[in-house]
């Protein structure tokens, strides 16, 4: 499958939404017709979890197992162990094993690029490779960041770091610079947002000065709902949990903006090869 685009959606501080924007974002542009695998690259196993296989734990194969076959120069079938989920999306799950990985990257060999070697195995099935990141800026996110060819920032309103946002840009820089030259940020998800409060339009207008010249603000914010937060335990998308809600009617106008990018990528490669 040509052009496969891989995504990692990333924020160091926690609970801002990557898992549910990692589930919803998938399984949209898995209803657009696009092949899509999800990979989850955090030891809690929310995406695992949140996608139904709520005993992670007892799950044979996950994300550690493929590091530590790269790691150990080990030549696995690479699709054993991927998941299949009913919305049509592949998952590669993790659980707690992955926290050892940390670790047991620092002393391994081109330790940035381990999970970059492993998704170059499968990534020729995928159009769409979307990676969940831990909140944290460790090695494991590290190699997200040095997998993947953009990376989308979802950011809560109301606990918008600047400090964080700031060390978060620092990190995709040093990444850029020594690892993964071409890695770009596609934008800045506005996420959790709060709509009785006035507090998302002056986030909104921070993030746009601050940022707004360089980095896109995706017009889709997604709003706080608690039909948003409750299908993380049913298994399922906000799209066929609560097909008419706001939360999945932003989700899928943010899986259109998504796509528009991937369109717009697709137009200037041809016009270079041209
Ligand atoms: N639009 C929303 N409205 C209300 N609650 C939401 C919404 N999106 C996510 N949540 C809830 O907010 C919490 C954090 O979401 P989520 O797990 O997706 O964030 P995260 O960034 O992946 O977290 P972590 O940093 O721990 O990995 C969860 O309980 C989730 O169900």
């Amino acid at each position: 499958m040509p052009n496969c685009k891989t995504i990692a959606i990333c924020n160091q501080k926690g609970g801002t939404g990557k898992t549910t924007t990692t589930v919803n974002l998938g399984i949209g542009l898995a209803k657009q017709g696009k092949k899509v695998l999800l990979v989850d690259a955090d030891p809690q196993g929310d995406l695992t979890t949140c996608l139904g296989w709520k005993d992670n734990d007892s799950l044979p194969t996950t994300i550690t197992t493929k590091l530590s076959e790269i790691m150990r120069e080990e030549n696995g079938n690479p699709h054993f162990g991927i998941l299949h989920h009913e919305e049509n999306v592949d998952l590669l799950p993790a659980n707690l094993e992955l926290s050892a990985m940390e670790m047991m990257l620092v002393t391994t060999m081109s330790r940035e690029t381990v999970l970059r070697t492993y998704l170059n195995k499968v990534k020729n099935d995928y159009e769409y490779i979307l990676i969940d990141c831990m909140p944290s800026l460790g090695m494991v996110t590290l190699n997200a960041l040095a997998a993947a060819d953009s990376v989308i920032i979802p950011v809560q309103a109301q606990y918008l770091p600047a400090k964080g946002m700031t060390q978060l840009m620092q990190t995709i820089g040093k990444v850029k610079q020594h690892i993964n030259p071409n890695l770009k940020i596609d934008g800045i998800l506005l996420n959790i947002v709060d709509n009785r409060t006035n507090l998302a339009k002056s986030t909104a207008d921070a993030l746009r000065k601050n940022y707004g010249s360089v980095i896109k603000i995706y017009h889709s914010a997604i709003p706080m709902a608690v039909k948003a937060a409750e299908v993380a335990s049913k298994g399922v998308s906000i799209y066929k949990y609560e097909p008419n809600s706001p939360a999945a009617k932003a989700y899928a106008e943010l899986t259109k903006e998504v796509l528009a990018d991937g369109r717009k990528k697709e137009r200037l490669h041809s016009a270079d090869a041209r």
